[in-house]
């Protein structure tokens, strides 16, 4: 097994297109995902995240491209790929008339277990994903999470080394949430490749090893949660003030001193945000000891106190809004910025 995790990737796509009619929707794409990681596909809505999946699990054919999963053509061996992978998501396989015990008996018909092999998976697959009291129960009785719970394991049934996860917490509460997770990096754990798709960043950044930002049919960016982070700005030092006096005077020194030609304070030059509302003050700043302290230095000789201070380094919501032409600026004038 290390073998093929260190060499071959378990999904490799080279120049990945796919139109429909004059609207391109994936341009050129290149992903490789090594074997036993979890890759998080990221775009707003309509990026073309589950035409991803669906081509790289079969359902629908790409335009152009090289594509391999679990070391399979999937132009010349489709079949081959099917039965490496498993494919959960927005399209669910649960049928929701009978039970999930007998959905998951179903998908052990479907993968020619003998019957007593497929009562044994379908009760161990059922206890592990927290099922075993709703087994006999209509699986259109079950919650969202339970349905999701259910879904992930029949696919389990035939041992995929390979999983397409489509947005698979969308809805759930956090709490079915934090189980998901559980059960994806369990999985990752056993050595399973995992390639999710997610609206939730706190998701991407969470779970998966590489994350790809999706845009305008290409991928804006690759790469960790915290290379990605480094990419852009957004991290700053936020003062709350109780006192709207206290908070008016510390607006107005901060202005003053984050002129052009005052240095001296954390990223001067940069232009500090204030929230009347929140009687809050947001200063540029790396987080670094150095800029923290010329910072206390300064609101100490100014003699502002504000009543809380708190320390903001930049999230996958920086790194997204600045990527997919959200309200924060450019990367590349963010670089500049640092
Ligand atoms: N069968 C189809 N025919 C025509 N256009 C389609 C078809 N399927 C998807 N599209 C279009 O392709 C684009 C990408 O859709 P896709 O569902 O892949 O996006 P997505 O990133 O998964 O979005 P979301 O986050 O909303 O699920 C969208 O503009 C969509 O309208």
């Amino acid at each position: 097994m290390t073998i093929t995790t260190s060499r071959s990737p378990a999904i490799a796509a080279k120049g990945l297109r796919k139109a429909y009619g004059d609207k391109t929707v994936l341009d050129g794409i290149d992903l490789a995902v090594p074997t036993g990681t979890v890759f998080s596909l990221l775009g707003p809505n309509g990026a073309g995240k589950t035409t991803a999946v669906k081509i790289l699990s079969t359902l629908i054919t790409a335009d152009a491209g090289e594509l391999h999963v679990g070391g399979h053509d999937l132009a010349s061996d489709p079949q081959a790929v099917r039965s490496a992978i498993g494919v959960t998501g927005q399209f669910s396989a649960v049928d929701g008339l009978i039970t999930g015990e007998e959905n998951m008996l179903i998908m052990a018909d479907l993968h020619h277990l003998s019957r007593r092999e497929g009562r044994r998976t379908a009760a161990a697959l059922l206890e592990r994903f927290d099922l075993v009291e709703a087994a006999k129960k209509p699986a259109a009785a079950y919650s969202g999470g339970m349905r999701r719970r259910l879904d992930i394991a029949m696919t389990l049934v035939g041992e995929p080394r390979i999983i397409f996860l489509d947005e698979p917490t969308t809805g759930l509460d956090p709490r079915s949430r934090h189980t998901m997770w559980r059960i994806i990096r369990e999985l990752v754990a056993g050595g399973v490749t995992v390639f999710l798709t997610t609206q939730y960043l706190e998701e991407a950044d969470e779970l998966a090893d590489r994350i790809a930002v999706l845009n305008d049919g290409r991928i804006a960016a690759e790469g960790s949660a915290e290379e990605l982070k480094r990419l852009v700005p957004g991290g700053h030092v936020r003062l709350r003030f109780t006192d709207p006096a206290t908070y008016r005077s510390a607006a107005v020194a901060l202005k003053e001193v984050l002129l052009p030609h005052a240095h001296g304070v954390a990223g001067a030059g940069v232009s500090a945000v204030t929230s009347d509302e929140a009687l809050s003050l947001h200063i540029p700043s790396d987080g670094s000891q150095r800029e923290l302290r010329s910072l206390l230095d300064w609101l100490d000789a100014a003699g502002i106190e504000a009543d809380e201070l708190t320390v903001h380094t930049p999230d996958l919501d920086d790194v997204f809004f600045a990527l997919t032409g959200g309200s924060v600026a450019p990367v590349q004038a963010t670089e500049a910025v640092r």
